[in-house]
């Protein structure tokens, strides 16, 4: 869907060859009355990231919230999921790479009260190691060259691991971004 919103459809198989799929299932506990840091309860959850894979469907599994998205102006949203079978979809670097930045790869938090313990199923969709990510030519021309270097998805994991990728406010841009990296 989101490749013939791009009209790009007839990439979806090359792509789909060149990926892989990860299945998590994630708890983020209720805390207890005894996990008090300096009197505050400690909150479950995960910290501010962008996801570096193409996607992520998130599924919360019994209606706890606590993802929350950043608008990209510092402003958190939280996440609700228009019904109990809705999920969410999570664009990540490779995709954002890949779709010339048409994709947005958001900063996203989990943000749990822990009152309540939220379990969440996520299917990432996984480039190959040596997959090469770079955009589809009907994405890209003279008046639009690309945003991106091509790059191999392992080459960027293991940089994302690196001093200077673990600094990077963002990973892409700091890694195969054309521009002067004012955002890396
Ligand atoms: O469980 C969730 O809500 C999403 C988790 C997440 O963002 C991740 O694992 O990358
Ligand atoms: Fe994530």
């Amino acid at each position: 869907m989101v490749l013939e919103s791009l009209g790009v459809a007839e990439h979806h198989e090359e792509l789909s060859a060149s990926t892989g799929y990860l299945l998590r299932f994630s708890k983020y506990g209720a805390v207890g009355d005894c996990e008090e840091e300096e009197g505050e309860r400690k909150k479950a959850g995960y910290m501010a990231h962008r996801d570096v894979n193409t996607l992520a469907i998130v599924c919360q599994l019994n209606g706890v919230d606590g993802l929350e998205v950043d608008t990209g102006d510092g402003e958190w949203i939280p996440a609700k999921p228009g019904s109990p079978t809705s999920y969410f979809v999570i664009a990540g670097d490779a995709f954002r790479a890949w779709s010339d930045g048409r994709a947005t790869a958001p900063l996203h938090r989990g943000n749990v009260d822990g009152e309540d313990t939220r379990y969440s199923v996520i299917l990432f969709s996984v480039p190959k190691d040596e997959a090469v990510i770079q955009a589809p030519a009907e994405l890209v021309d003279d008046r639009r060259p690309s945003l991106f270097r091509p790059f191999a998805f392992g080459g960027f994991l293991r940089f994302c691991v690196t001093e200077a990728g673990m600094k990077a406010k963002c990973k892409l841009s700091a890694y195969c971004g054309r521009a002067p990296a004012a955002e890396a």
